[in-house]
């Protein structure tokens, strides 16, 4: 448990954690403002029973000499009007700090989704060969709130409410040692026998909540992520199952947790309320004078309603730390991966001589024993056209990804005109690259925010999106065809559009920049064989400055290219020089 409270602590930031301080505090004051509401009922209910004891007690003739009361009657009924006073502004009090106690949970979910988001999107490109990304959208979004509102909210409620037990105790202590010592001892023997028999029960649960949970954001992504092939294999059922048994399994674990987090309190008021006829009974048989057992039985009394709820609350942060440990864990893991430093400026890596990969050794993280190339040698001489072809599965899009700086040799090296590429300088390279993969990613955005990915819309240049738009031999369509022209809205992933019409928008997108060097990985796949002509000759003749590098299955969609490599077996093989010229 002390290693949970640590892992939270980190979790903070060095501001966050004086925030955190600060709602200590806060809570601290809280329970004293409850205490005082809890006194001010004392000398109230005193002279009540007993209007003598106004001249008896010294502190109380003080206050009635210094206020120059008459009668006790005036004086009873402005001790009334003070205890309601100080209720009252505790009870504002209180309010005022639990919303300022629920804006901090609540900005913190922010920060922490936003710091883990931020930590995903820094990490090199292998981490997400490795990690399902439903799975990280789920700790993003829902293991987080998990965190804060199972987790820290509980927990600070914890603190709030141990600080106003304590409170009541010191008071009752003070009135009545015994009787303080007596309470908590009955309270912590029935809280934490409850906690000790649950305990191991509440991990689990929140073991398997965490997996439920994950397996339900898969399905969920899976099913909607590829619904053409859900309706065509008639697997909506079984997506619905999966997703069913996962849901059904989260929903019965949360069940679970509220009800073993929650269910003490019956037994406890029980035993509570019990007990405070015990007191009273006990006082009776002791003073045999109502009028002395009446204040000490409104403390208990009142002591016991604020005590008992404060002490469910303590119970049910406890139980909620084992449930949330395992959140907890992935979350703390996950924050503190080490994270790329991203180097920021603006300056282009653009080949002038040529692009290299020497003695390159890859293999991926998930067959370390595999290499895809070892010792792989390729010279691409800047500003020609190269096109790179091999059979399914000898490694053309893990060169690309090597190419592109994606992958990072673990031997050899990827050079622009001698110089390497390293973590320092892989953005100024990158941002020397327009890359049209084999999938585009469309975003449910408008054709000029796709064709211009990533620029804030009122920052569009619309002269070079069309430019762009008509190499790419799309313009046409777009403005004939398309309701609001560039500014349609394409639908998720681009669903509006044919797969030929997507893939020219990608290589718009990647046009758009007018980037010096140019990847196409099976960019042209999609398009018929006239279309791909035009766009193949368009975006030669438009890149007369251009490196272009091709990749495809076929030789023949690479008969613009000047050199044609053929990778087999972990090795280029120069095919040829083409008569093609730029
Ligand atoms: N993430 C990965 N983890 C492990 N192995 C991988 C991964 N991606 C690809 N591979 C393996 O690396 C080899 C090269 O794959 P790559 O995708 O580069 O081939 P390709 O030539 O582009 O194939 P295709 O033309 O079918 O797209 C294959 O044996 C493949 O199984």
């Amino acid at each position: 448990m002390i290693a949970d409270l640590k892992k939270i602590w980190t979790v903070f930031t060095p501001s966050e954690r004086r925030k955190a301080v600060w709602m200590l505090v806060l809570v601290i004051l809280m329970a004293m403002a409850e205490t005082l509401g809890v006194i001010s009922i004392m000398p109230f209910l005193s002279v009540l029973g007993r209007p003598a004891i106004i001249h008896d007690n010294p502190l109380l003739h003080a206050v009635y000499q210094r206020f120059g009361f008459h009668d006790s009657r005036g004086f009873i009924l402005a001790l009334g009007l003070a205890s309601i006073t100080l209720v009252i502004s505790s009870s504002v009090f209180k309010t005022v700090t639990l919303h300022l106690l629920n804006r901090f949970v609540h900005l913190e979910r922010h920060s922490i989704s936003a710091r883990l988001l931020s930590r995903y999107l820094h990490q090199p490109y292998e981490f997400f060969l490795t990690r399902n990304a439903s799975v990280l959208g789920k700790n993003v979004l829902s293991e987080v709130d998990q965190l804060l509102f199972e987790l820290i909210q509980p927990l600070s409620q914890l603190i709030a409410q141990g600080a106003v037990v304590l409170a009541m105790t010191l008071l009752i202590f003070c009135y009545d040692p015994l009787t303080a010592i007596c309470i908590v001892a009955v309270l912590s023997l029935l809280y934490g026998t409850i906690y000790g028999l649950v305990r191991k029960r509440l991990a689990h649960i929140g073991k398997e909540r965490q997996t439920a949970n994950g397996q339900r954001y898969l399905a969920c992504n899976e099913a909607l992520g590829g619904i053409k092939d859900v309706k065509i294999t008639h697997s909506a059922a079984a997506y619905q199952r999966q997703f069913e048994g996962a849901s059904r399994l989260f929903s019965r674990h949360m069940a679970a947790n509220d009800t073993l987090s929650q269910s003490p309190l019956y037994l406890v008021e029980a035993t509570g309320y019990s007990m405070l006829i015990v007191v009273a009974l006990t006082l009776l048989l002791r003073s045999n004078d109502i009028a002395h057992v009446l204040p000490a039985l409104g403390l208990y009394g009142f002591a016991a309603y604020r005590m008992l709820p404060a002490a469910q609350i303590m119970y049910r942060g406890f139980a909620k730390l084992r449930v949330s440990s395992a959140a907890l864990q992935s979350i703390h893991h996950d924050l503190t991966l080490a994270v790329e430093q991203e180097v920021t400026g603006t300056s282009v890596l653009a080949p002038q001589r040529e692009i290299r990969l020497q003695g390159v050794r890859y293999a991926y993280p998930s067959a370390p024993e595999k290499p895809v190339f070892d010792g792989f040698d390729l010279v691409i001489p800047a500003n020609t056209s190269v096109g790179i072809v091999g059979r399914s599965g000898a490694g053309k899009s893990t060169l690309m990804d090597l190419l592109l700086g994606l992958l990072r040799p673990e031997a050899g090296m990827l050079s622009v005109d001698g110089t390497e590429i390293d973590t320092g300088n892989v953005a100024a390279w990158q941002r020397a690259i327009g890359y049209v993969p084999q999938h585009i990613f469309l975003a449910d955005a408008s054709v000029a925010e796709n064709i211009a990915f990533g620029v804030p819309r009122d920052r569009i240049d619309m002269q070079a999106v069309e430019g762009a738009a008509r190499a790419a031999q799309i313009h046409e369509f777009v403005v004939g065809e398309l309701p609001q022209g560039y500014d349609t809205a394409i639908g998720d992933r681009g669903i509006r559009l044919s797969g030929g019409q997507r893939q020219r928008v990608g290589i718009a997108r990647a046009l758009y920049r007018n980037a010096p060097v140019l990847f196409f990985d099976e960019a042209t796949s999609a398009l018929d064989a006239q279309t791909e002509e035009t766009v193949n000759g368009a975006i030669l003749n438009l890149s007369s400055k251009k490196t272009i590098i091709v990749i495809a299955h076929k030789k023949a969609s690479l008969r613009h290219c000047q050199q044609i490599f053929e990778v087999s077996q972990g090795h280029p093989e120069f095919l040829r020089t083409t008569n093609a010229t730029k």
